[in-house]
């Protein structure tokens, strides 16, 4: 059976201590009750006594069906000639109505005397006094030993003492922490070594990512003792972040074989960092490691081809594993085993003639600027259209936009658009606060009475990017566009020297695809009756 190394998960604490980072009380109540069901073993709900919002949080936690995480409420040691029991922040942690309180106190010497201006003697009786009156109170107290690393390597004997204090006062576990983040694995092993030959407690390790190895410094702790592992969904924290439980809890049980989360769980870990990303208001990185976008994103030729053929070739992880998928790109990087790929995703089967021939539109159309991998729509569209298959629902004559600005007045857009829906000739004229607009308006207007599912989507992101910086006003620009009805997203693209041409052109792979995804849908409905 593997080893059970523990999950303290600090997201609502420290995650929040990350700079644009700013949590409601409900906000905090979702994020604790995913990972509740996530299956980790602490919550770190918050310091009670530092603002209303987490004292409400520990207040209405209990609304909750809690399952399996223990809630601790987060404080400092006593103040310097204080007493534990009128320390309000003590007290604080008590009202907060948890079983787990985790104190932070000093193990650095330069920290006791340059920032709590005390003594080292008195900083030890903090630490005591503090534990042991929550001790005292019933609660599991978890002390977090604050720049341990940096307090071993400056005056190893006091950094020792004060963990010693917060064992003998009682704590159930220790925890060592790289509060700046700078330490390397080797350093971290050698003071966790050092330290088990000195306590019997239970050790944990709390790392910071400013040297960009919390991770490393986290999984280099528990090789050498620590079974209690402290971190935040995503790597939210204090300035670089904490150490991300996104990436520790997969390297410890997938690659060093020990037990974190309940059996399975691991598999909801892209959902559970997507959803706290989303809480958070926080556009998650593609790159992140196991659970980001583009984690399992193959874009280069080479790569398709032998993936496909034996998924480790490239794949260091199956991405189930941590519940993410593999995700195959078109671009002018790609081959045939690309191409291959994405036809079949689209139900299509291209000849091997066309093969090349589309790999080269598509690398011929990336070098004047379009970008696939992010616009499967125009994509398929496209592809669609090389087959010979592919019926237009509707031909474009011509479309005209006006924008008139008058000194003193707002300006007025409209756009003119003449096409043909078969037979039928639609002329149509629409206003919009802008040409895009307008046209998108005109666009909806002439289509929506032949085609009601354009009246069922709508634009949801609109971007350009100028390719050619210095041809200036005249420069090449990208558009891309995002629309959504009721069930899907899907994305477009569209290049010109004229903004107004390549927005058009988005906007137009928008709606044929929205016509294309409703005939799908059609037929599969047909199919299955
Ligand atoms: C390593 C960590 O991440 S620890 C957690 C850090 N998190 C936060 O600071 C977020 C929440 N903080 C807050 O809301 C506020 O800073 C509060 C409410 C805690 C304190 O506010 P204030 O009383 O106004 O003090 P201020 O923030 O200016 O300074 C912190 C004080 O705590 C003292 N202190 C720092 N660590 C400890 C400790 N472990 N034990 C006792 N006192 C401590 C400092 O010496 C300083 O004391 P001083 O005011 O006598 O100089
Ligand atoms: C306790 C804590 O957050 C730290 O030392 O970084």
């Amino acid at each position: 059976m593997a080893e059970k190394i523990y999950v303290y998960d600090t997201t609502l604490r420290d995650g929040s201590q990350g700079e644009g980072i700013s949590l409601s009380v409900e906000d905090k109540l979702k994020i604790a009750a995913r990972l509740d069901r996530l299956g980790v073993d602490y919550i770190e709900g918050g310091w009670p006594w530092a603002n209303p919002k987490d004292m409400e949080f520990f207040q209405r936690a209990g609304e909750l069906g809690w399952r399996r995480a223990k809630l601790a409420a987060f404080g400092r040691t006593r103040k310097p000639g204080g007493k534990a029991g009128e320390d309000a922040n003590l007290l604080a942690i008590k009202r907060a109505g948890v079983k787990v309180a985790t104190i932070f106190g000093k193990s650095w010497d330069l920290h006791v005397t340059a920032a709590l201006e005390t003594t080292l003697e008195e900083n030890l009786a903090m630490i005591a006094d503090s534990i042991a009156f929550l001790v005292e109170a019933g609660l599991e107290v978890i002390f977090d030993a604050e720049h341990f690393f940096d307090g071993f390597k400056a005056n190893p004997a006091y950094a020792l003492a004060t963990l010693k204090a917060a064992a003998a006062a009682g704590a159930s576990w220790v925890v060592l922490c790289d509060t700046n983040g700078g330490c390397l694995p080797g350093d971290v092993a050698a003071a966790v070594a050092r330290v088990r030959q000195e306590l019997q407690v239970p050790l944990g390790i709390h790392t910071h990512n400013d040297g960009d190895l919390a991770v490393a410094n986290t999984l280099a702790a528990v090789t050498a003792g620590c079974r209690q592992v402290q971190g935040t969904i995503n790597g939210f924290g204090e300035r670089c972040g904490n150490a991300n439980l996104c990436s520790v809890l997969p390297n410890l049980e997938l690659k060093m074989g020990y037990q974190c989360l309940p059996p399975g769980q691991l598999s909801f870990l892209t959902e559970v960092s997507r959803y706290v990303s989303e809480i958070a208001n926080v556009v998650p990185p593609g790159n992140q490691p196991f659970v980001g976008y583009s984690a399992f994103a193959h874009k280069g030729g080479i790569h398709v081809s032998a993936v496909l053929k034996a998924s480790q070739t490239y794949e260091h992880i199956r991405p189930q594993l941590v519940g993410n998928e593999r995700r195959i790109l078109m671009s002018d990087q790609a081959g045939a085993s690309n191409l291959r790929c994405k036809a079949e995703e689209m139900g299509l089967e291209l000849s091997p003639e066309k093969e090349q021939a589309v790999i080269n539109g598509i690398k011929e159309m990336e070098r004047q600027g379009y970008q696939f991998e992010g616009a499967d729509a125009s994509l398929e569209l496209f592809l669609r259209k090389t087959t010979g298959e592919y019926r237009q629902p509707f031909e474009v004559e011509y479309v005209k936009t006006l924008v008139e600005k008058r000194p003193g007045q707002e300006a007025i857009a409209e756009a003119i658009v003449k096409l043909k829906v078969g037979d039928q000739v639609v002329h149509t004229a629409a206003e919009g606060n802008g040409p895009v607009n307008a046209m998108d308006n005109a666009l909806r207007k002439a289509l929506e009475e032949v085609f009601p599912a354009i009246g069922r989507m709508r634009l949801t992101d609109y971007k350009v990017r100028v390719l050619d910086e210095k041809d200036a006003t005249s420069a090449r620009v990208r558009v891309l566009i995002e629309s959504r009805d009721g069930t899907s997203s899907w994305n477009t693209v569209g290049v010109s020297t004229n903004i107004i041409e390549a927005s058009w052109e988005a906007l137009l792979d928008s709606m044929e695809y929205a016509l294309l995804k409703q005939s799908r849908e059609l037929n599969k409905k047909v199919a299955a009756t």
